[in-house]
């Protein structure tokens, strides 16, 4: 029988948990995928610790066990929905919900925290735990982020072909895998998570479905350039970014003039392709091909303005390359925790900037 490792997902966006469950013996092989959203009160919670606020380290844990609780009961779905058991499962890789994300910050090393529990996971199923991925490699001197690159060249690689696999989740994060074998992963600026915020506060809705209120407003050119002039969009990789600088209180502080809703909605979704562009010209020019995951691969007008911006480069859904786009990430935590518990070291120097090839990741035995 092959191993089977599953991968748990919840991410900037915190529109809940993807998991899946897949084997990785010949191929990556996803066998089941299942969701389940966050309930308002634990969801505005994990948004609420994204600042510093009262008794945070109390309400911290506290939420963490809240995450465990959902993230135990995607793993019970996923074991129904396989027909496997927990004997049958080497280990779950669980990400955790990332509150603060500062990999340079104050002291020179700085640190990333996802919020997690992985004894009690390990408790409520029976499954050996991987987790804290990111923090060995801002130990390193790494960024912590993005990981997904080295799942990338796992699943999407192919010897001497040149391809990019863009992640749009709540933050976007582009990996640029050479045709030489080299690679390259850094985090391009915001994804959904702005969008998302401004669509609730004037359409009541978590998103903007298949960016159609998007696509009914104009770009204000004069917005989008002050968006575009954040030093994070111009600054080198190895980077990453989160929650900690695109947040509502950035967004506030570039509407100066009066640009309505939904001009703004049109003008977030063009700075998200607009960033994305930008950084595909400029560390890949004529790119052959950019295969799109995460849930902004379901954003139509998002799809095509990246497109229109990309003439050259054929933009395509991770869908046509084998894999729906929101089960790439939980997919990588699956193959995250396979590295884990092989003892396999990451090349991780190009993509993080760590300052070397490190195992990734914590056990928590079953
Ligand atoms: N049909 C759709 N149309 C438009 N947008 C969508 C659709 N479905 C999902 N999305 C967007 O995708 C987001 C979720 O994406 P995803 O699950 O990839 O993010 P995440 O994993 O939380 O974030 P990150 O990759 O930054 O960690 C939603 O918040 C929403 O903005
Ligand atoms: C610190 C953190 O949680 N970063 C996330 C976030 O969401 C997207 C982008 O920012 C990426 O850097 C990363 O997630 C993916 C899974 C990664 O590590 O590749």
């Amino acid at each position: 029988m092959p191993e089977h490792f599953i991968g748990l997902m919840s991410g900037t966006s915190l529109d809940g948990v993807d998991g899946v469950v897949a084997t990785f013996d010949s191929g990556v092989r996803v066998l089941a995928h299942a969701t389940a959203p966050f309930d308002p009160a634990l969801r505005a919670e994990l948004l609420a610790l994204n600042k510093s606020g009262e008794d945070e380290i109390h309400r911290g844990e506290l939420a963490a066990n809240a995450l465990m609780r959902v993230y135990a009961q995607v793993v019970h779905d996923l074991l129904r929905q396989s027909k496997l058991t927990a004997g049958d499962v080497r280990a779950i890789g669980a990400h955790g919900q990332t509150v603060r994300h500062r990999p340079q910050a104050f002291d020179g090393t700085g640190y990333t925290v996802q919020l997690a529990q992985p004894a009690l996971l390990a408790e409520l199923t029976g499954i050996d735990v991987a987790a804290d991925f990111r923090t060995r490699d801002v130990a390193a001197g790494g960024q912590g982020a993005p990981l997904a690159p080295f799942f990338h060249r796992a699943m999407f690689g192919r010897a001497s072909e040149t391809l990019g696999v863009l992640n749009i989740g709540g933050i976007s994060n582009l990996t640029l895998l050479r045709a030489d074998g080299t690679q390259l992963g850094f985090d391009c600026g915001p994804g959904n998570a702005l969008m998302d915020s401004w669509c609730l506060r004037h359409q009541g809705q978590p998103f903007d479905r298949d960016g159609a209120w998007a696509a009914g407003g104009t770009p204000d050119q004069a917005l989008l350039k002050s968006m575009l002039a954040e030093p994070y969009f111009a600054s080198n990789p190895p980077k990453s970014t989160g929650r900690d600088l695109f947040h509502d209180e950035w967004l506030a502080g570039q509407l100066k003039s009066n640009v309505s809703p939904q001009d703004v909605q049109a003008t977030l979704a063009e700075l998200t392709a607009a960033a994305i562009a930008q950084d595909v010209k400029r560390h890949a020019a004529d790119l052959p091909k950019l295969v799109v995951c995460g849930g902004g691969a379901l954003n139509g007008h998002l799809m095509r303005r990246l497109q229109a911006l990309l003439p050259g480069t054929r933009v395509l859904s991770s869908e046509e390359e084998g894999l729906p786009p929101l089960q790439v990430e939980a997919a990588a935590f699956a193959w995250l925790a396979r590295q884990c518990v092989r003892r396999e070291k990451l090349p991780l120097t190009s993509t993080t900037g760590a300052r070397g090839a490190r195992v990734l990741g914590a056990l928590w035995p079953a």
